[in-house]
């Protein structure tokens, strides 16, 4: 764990949508940090933010133009004010095509992403024959190719066949389906700190369903993962699925997040991670989000707090 501020104070200006500030800054949070020495103070969305602060570090999440200008300015005015994180470096996150791209550059063993297509709004080429080209089979997911928070950025529909491709509105990327046993990982980074949860999932689409002719050929879905266990009806034996699903292996969740971290030049973001239901060494990254909803962490008020100090340190050093 890192160590407290000798009675320094160090300052972090946070910039978040309402619903952001309601979900993360907790009143847990705000005190653990307080107590180590680190004040978590609002950023007034209607005053300029050059007109606010001093703050040793600056922390946000919001994508309008207005606010990268704002940034721009005070970044120009106030050049020793750490900015976590950059908007550019933010950028590659907020498109589905590259957000995977960067992954695959990275090989590292036993870390695939899956095969996938991007559909332009003005392609002349049909689904299927894009489909066809990239080597796709059905079931795939259809998923936006913005992911910029808004409500339809998260809507994703399951295609079972050809004739769910005809319900689709591109842009859109259409990924493979991978089987993994209704678990997903999520792993959070917050700088060093790093911690894997398991969530809810879609189940898993067997041969004999996908070939049942049946009147469903698309399912729609969003914030699957965010649905509770206990809301299910099955929901004893998914808690049961859930509780005996194996981790995987720490030494590994590490590296993919410290070559994560590096390579795109971000501390706060998660990652969204599959096993493979027939090749239990191979895992699947699906989904990278900026600062994610850390609050559902266990002891994210600890993980959080380490990472403000150890940037204070860092700040401290300069
Ligand atoms: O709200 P939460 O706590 O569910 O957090 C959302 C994240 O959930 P997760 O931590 O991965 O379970 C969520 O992750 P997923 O895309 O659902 O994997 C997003 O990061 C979401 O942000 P945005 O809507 O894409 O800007 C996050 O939403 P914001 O709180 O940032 O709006
Ligand atoms: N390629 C895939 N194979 C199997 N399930 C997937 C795949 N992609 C997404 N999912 C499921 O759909 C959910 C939402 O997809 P995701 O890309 O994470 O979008 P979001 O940004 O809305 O979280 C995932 O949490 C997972 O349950
Ligand atoms: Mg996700
Ligand atoms: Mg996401």
């Amino acid at each position: 764990m890192s160590e407290s501020l000798a009675g320094k104070r160090f300052l972090i200006g946070y910039a978040l949508s309402p619903q952001k500030i309601s979900t993360f800054m907790k009143d847990s949070l705000v005190i653990h940090a307080r107590e180590r020495g680190v004040d978590l103070i609002p950023i007034d969305l209607n005053k300029p933010l050059k007109e606010q602060g001093p703050f040793h570090c600056v922390i946000h999440k919001l994508y309008d133009a207005e606010w990268r200008k704002q940034l721009e300015e005070f970044s120009l005015q106030n050049p020793t004010t750490l900015v976590i994180d950059p908007a550019n470096a933010i950028d590659k996150l907020q498109n589905r095509v590259s957000m995977l791209e960067f992954v695959k550059e990275l090989k590292i063993e036993n870390l695939e992403t899956p095969l996938q297509v991007f559909i332009s709004d003005d392609s002349s080429e049909s689904l299927q024959d894009a489909m066809t080209r990239e080597g796709l089979r059905f079931p795939v997911i259809a998923k936006p190719l913005i992911a910029d928070g808004a409500a339809n950025s998260h809507q994703m529909s399951l295609v079972l066949n050809q004739n769910g491709l005809t319900k689709l509105n591109p842009p859109i990327v259409l990924q493979e389906f991978v089987n993994h046993g209704g678990i997903i990982f999520k792993v959070y980074v917050a700088g060093d700190h790093v911690k894997c949860v398991k969530r809810k999932s879609l189940t898993d689409i067997s041969e004999e369903k996908l070939n049942t002719s049946s009147s469903e050929n698309l399912i729609s879905f969003s914030r699957i993962s965010n649905f509770a266990a206990e809301n299910q009806s099955d929901g004893e034996s998914f808690a049961e699925l859930m509780e005996a699903a194996e981790m995987p292996p720490l030494s590994f969740v590490n590296e993919v997040a410290n070559r994560m971290r590096d390579a795109l030049k971000l501390h706060l973001f998660n990652f969204d991670m599959l096993r493979d239901s027939r090749i239990e060494t191979r895992y699947l990254v699906i989904d990278v989000n900026y600062f994610p909803g850390y609050a559902k962490v266990p002891e994210f008020e600890t993980m959080l707090t380490d990472f403000f100090v150890d940037v204070a340190h860092e700040d401290a050093k300069q």
